[in-house]
């Protein structure tokens, strides 16, 4: 089981709050913000609604980048945002943009965080953090050399429901964790072109779903010692369904389901042997659980009173951490978004998903 030793100092006062309260205020104010002025990198789904997430928290969106002028400017008039980049180039040269979120396709990430952080920024980078180990070793090196914060923006971690559940299992309430197991499956997009299925664009479930219950896995357990892998490969070469199960350190077993054709329950259980949590669906994104004692008694019940989709809690962390002179995520340091790559590039390579991209640097 995953101790309290490990160092969970970010956005420690963020957290202190979560623990007074069991989760946020409404409000959400950090309890100490750089006052950061925030780029978006990319005009995509996403984008938009991490965007109003800014909004939702307060946060001060300042500019917006797109590979088209057209697209900027019509992110910038939906949120109200100053300043409108018809070029990725154009927004890392913008002196008054302190931190970018990367919003772009998994194959783009590394290259656009690379951007940022040589034009001296703070880069908040989209799950999963890169295409691979390689690049994301090269993310937090530049990072390092620069001297900024570089965070992967795997949400959930951030989110109330999550905070509460590290305080229970590093309270011992659970007894000894013996399984674990989560599931993101659902019914998106057949179109080989779109982002999920064409590999050109990093397609596949493992990397763009599967990352969650994987990362989950390693949050609470730790780094698997073991890894097995089984998968359905689609029409375009990615993968539509994965099935991953890891041993643990501590003995303890984790599996996870991913699919990008079929919609399962998307909810997540940490099984020991005094009690149990259950995470409602969908357990990823603001929602509640329940702790419940091997004889059936409820010990807890959680409720969740987030505003908006959620998102705007990892971007309260980062201004906690750059308020605090810090260049690396407690939460979800850059070393384990590191080992989760290389953990997902070997699952890759087991299930046989290998990207055009990869051709020279994988
Ligand atoms: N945290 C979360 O809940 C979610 C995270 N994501 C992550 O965010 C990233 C983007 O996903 P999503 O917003 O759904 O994707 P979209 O396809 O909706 O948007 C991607 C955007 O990236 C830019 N882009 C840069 N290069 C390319 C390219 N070669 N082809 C297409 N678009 C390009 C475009 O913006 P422009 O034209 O303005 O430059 C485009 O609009 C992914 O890495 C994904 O894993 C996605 C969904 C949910
Ligand atoms: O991160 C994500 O979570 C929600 C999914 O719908 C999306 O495809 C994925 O990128």
């Amino acid at each position: 089981m995953r101790n309290s030793s490990r160092n969970r100092s970010i956005g420690d006062a963020t957290a202190r709050a979560y623990r007074r309260t069991g989760r946020y205020a409404s409000g959400m104010t950090p309890s100490s913000s750089a006052g950061l002025r925030w780029g978006i990198l990319a005009t995509g789904g996403i984008a938009h609604a991490f965007a109003a997430d800014l909004r939702t928290a307060g946060l001060d969106l300042v500019a917006v980048g797109s590979r088209r002028a057209a697209s900027a400017r019509s992110f910038a008039d939906e949120f109200g945002v100053s300043r409108a980049h018809g070029s990725y180039e154009e927004l890392a040269a913008d002196p008054d943009v302190d931190i970018v979120y990367i919003s772009s396709p998994h194959p783009a990430h590394a290259e656009n965080a690379l951007l940022m952080i040589a034009h001296g920024k703070h880069v908040l980078v989209e799950k999963p953090f890169t295409l691979n180990a390689a690049e994301a070793a090269a993310v937090r090196d530049a990072a390092a050399d620069k001297g900024v914060l570089a965070m992967e923006a795997m949400w959930t971690r951030y989110l109330p429901h999550m905070v509460r559940i590290r305080e229970i299992v590093a309270a011992g309430t659970l007894g000894e964790i013996r399984a674990l197991t989560a599931d993101h499956t659902q019914h998106l997009s057949d179109d080989p072109t779109h982002r999920l299925n064409d590999l050109a664009l990093g397609g596949g479930a493992l990397l763009d779903l599967g990352i969650y219950p994987v990362s989950f896995a390693w949050d609470i357990l730790g780094a698997p010692v073991t890894v097995s892998v089984s998968a359905r490969i689609g029409e375009t070469g990615a993968d539509t369904e994965v099935a991953t199960v890891f041993a643990h350190a501590s003995g303890a077993v984790s599996t996870s389901l991913s699919s990008s054709r079929a919609a399962g329950p998307n909810t997540a259980h940490i099984i020991g042997t005094d009690a149990r949590i259950d995470i409602d669906r969908v357990w990823y994104s603001p929602t509640s659980f329940r702790v419940t004692a091997t004889d059936g008694t409820v010990l807890e019940e959680y409720t969740s009173e987030v505003q908006g989709r959620g998102m705007q809690y990892q971007a309260l962390a980062a201004e906690e951490l750059v308020a605090a002179g810090r260049t690396d995520s407690g939460i979800l340091p850059l070393e384990e978004s590191v080992a989760i790559m290389a953990s997902l590039d070997e699952m890759r390579r087991t299930i046989g998903v290998h990207y055009p991209s990869e051709d020279s640097n994988g």
